[in-house]
């Protein structure tokens, strides 16, 4: 709360004095004795408007110090840099602009995080939709909840557009002010390893942090294995390493998956467990799924209950433990959480069945790595009657060791796997196709336009057939070279159902 006297907000426009603000940055010593006021910060020469304080990051593609004379330019009145710049405002120099940026963000938006509840998201697979099940159960209990993660940021209904999982830390900090603003009680959001690396969400002061699983992904970033299960389990180990009983820190960590031993020992926070093979706190056992639903029994330190819920797959009952965990240790009574339980539909893109009145089962999902691929398919092998049919690529600019790997599971799990592109971005979409066919002995069916490959697979399948279109879930575009193009799994699947009823 420290610097929340110091944010004042006036006519609509917010504003600080830049020595104030720098008080922020601990080990920096002022070299301008300046002082405008500031009414924004940005990290986007584009954005900049009248009264800014402009941060030049590196980034992977230019290098915003580039970018420093347009700022200054359209009106910034200081500049945050690494390496020397000759402009007509103060510039301050830091050794890391974009931990300065979260420290700036941060104090200039008057340390939102410290009063909002926070829970954070980490794993390779679940984090949207154990966001979203965390955002329901929470409205459920009567809660005004903010949401942030691949699909979008939200608070309560009004939802905003993203560019990443979690978002920089100056977007991160922006987002919280206006949740505090609007009265937001818990906010649930997405922590990406990459987030977690890069320092995005310095600053963010979690009070639940929870763990869903770590497989394969991202491996063109994190080069190996260990760092990337370190990298996500800085969350755990950056969540508060003091006792505040005022304000009590929580792990929620999935006892079966081998990673959470590393981050039961790397936080001091009080380590909550949720599992259904290890002895756990919070327990899933009598694990009845059907086609239309599934059943069990919550085992949790209060009581057991009996909980039903509309969603299907073993997963989803990892992601609804992992949801329980969170939601318990956040005051949710736990009648509560089962009751919402009970009403919570699909997430978008996630195991979404398009029905367009076709005697077979068209199932849109957005696995896009090797174990979320095997799960969706082992799933869809518990209920299939007939043939299983699976549209799937893998996406350029991204792990590509996960290529053969994703092309093994399709061709072990279904009797039609069809391989197409995904998202190829700067890549040479044969190549990523070539990528998929090294895991596979066998020839397969490869139809490099994605709508073509979905109408293939449509006018194929019979009835009591499923077909899996795979990978890119709730996106309503495909990004091939620098273009963005309109693309929606479900219309085109839906379209061609129509096309095929048409004939
Ligand atoms: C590899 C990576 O993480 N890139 C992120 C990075 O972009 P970048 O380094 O390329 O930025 P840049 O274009 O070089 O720009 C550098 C600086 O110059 C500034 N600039 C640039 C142009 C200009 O005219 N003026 C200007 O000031 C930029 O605003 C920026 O501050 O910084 C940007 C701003 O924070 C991010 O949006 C961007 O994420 C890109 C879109 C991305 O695809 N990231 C992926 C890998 C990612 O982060 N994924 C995870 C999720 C994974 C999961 O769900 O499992 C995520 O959290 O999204
Ligand atoms: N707990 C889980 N374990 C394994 N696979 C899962 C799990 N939950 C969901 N999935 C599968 O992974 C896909 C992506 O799920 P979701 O979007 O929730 O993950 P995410 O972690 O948010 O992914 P991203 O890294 O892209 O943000 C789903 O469509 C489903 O196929
Ligand atoms: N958060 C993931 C999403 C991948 C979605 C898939 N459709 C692709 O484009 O590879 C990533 O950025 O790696
Ligand atoms: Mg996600």
């Amino acid at each position: 709360m420290a610097s929340f006297s110091v944010y004042i907000k006036k006519k609509g426009t917010i504003g600080m004095k830049l020595q104030t603000l720098l008080q922020h940055l601990h080990s920096f010593t002022p070299l301008t004795t300046e002082n405008p006021t500031i009414t924004s910060i940005d990290m986007d020469s584009r954005d900049v408007q009248q009264g800014s304080l402009f941060v030049c990051i590196k980034g992977f593609t230019v290098d915003g110090h580039d970018f420093a004379e347009q700022a200054v330019a359209r009106g910034a009145v200081a500049v945050v840099a690494e390496k020397p710049l000759t402009l007509p405002v103060p510039v301050i120099y830091v050794n890391d602009s974009r931990r300065a940026l979260a420290v700036l963000a941060d104090a200039f938006y008057g340390q939102p995080t410290h009063q909002l509840h926070v829970i954070g998201v980490t794993g390779t697979n679940g984090k949207t939709t154990t966001t979203h099940f965390i955002e329901r159960i929470c409205r459920h209990a009567g809660k005004k909840t903010g949401l942030i993660g691949t699909i979008n940021m939200k608070i309560g209904d009004e939802t905003y557009d993203v560019k990443n999982t979690t978002p920089e830390s100056l977007v991160l900090q922006k987002m919280f002010r206006k949740m505090v603003d609007a009265h937001v009680d818990i906010a649930a959001m997405e922590v990406s390893s990459h987030a977690l690396h890069m320092g995005r969400v310095h600053g963010c002061d979690f009070d639940v942090a929870v763990f869903t699983n770590l497989t394969q992904d991202h491996l063109d970033y994190h080069q190996t294995m260990e760092h990337y299960r370190w990298s996500k389990g800085l969350l755990f180990a950056q969540l508060g390493n003091r006792f505040d009983h005022q304000r009590p820190k929580f792990a929620i960590l999935n006892a079966d998956d081998a990673a959470s031993e590393e981050y039961k020992k790397s936080t001091a926070a009080t380590v909550v467990t949720y599992g259904i093979h290890h002895q756990s706190d919070i327990m899933a056992k009598h694990i009845e799924i059907t086609t239309s639903g599934t059943t069990f029994q919550l085992v949790t330190p209060i009581e057991t209950v009996q909980v039903k819920t509309k969603l299907i797959g073993m997963f989803n009952v990892y992601n609804l433990l992992a949801a329980v965990g969170a939601c318990l240790v956040s005051n949710i009574p736990l009648r509560t959480i089962v009751e919402a339980i009970a009403d919570i539909e699909g997430v978008s893109g996630r195991f979404e069945v398009v029905n367009a009145g076709q005697p077979f089962t068209v199932i849109v999902d957005y696995a896009h790595t090797p174990d979320s691929l095997e799960n969706v398919l082992q799933t869809i092998q518990q209920f299939a009657k007939k043939r299983i049919f699976v549209v799937v690529g893998c996406g350029g600019d991204r792990d590509r060791t996960k290529r053969p790997l994703m092309a093994q599971i399709a061709v072990k799990y279904s009797d039609v796997p069809i391989f197409t592109s995904d998202n190829p971005r700067s890549e040479d979409p044969m190549a990523i196709l070539n990528d998929m066919k090294q895991g596979v002995a066998e020839d397969v069916v490869c139809i490099v336009d994605r709508k073509e490959a979905i109408t293939y697979a449509i006018e194929q399948a019979e009835k009591d057939d499923v077909v899996l279109i795979a990978g890119k879930g709730h996106e309503t575009y495909q990004i091939i070279g620098k273009d963005v193009l309109y693309f929606d799994d479900r219309v085109v699947a839906r379209e061609a159902i129509q096309r095929r009823t048409d004939q």
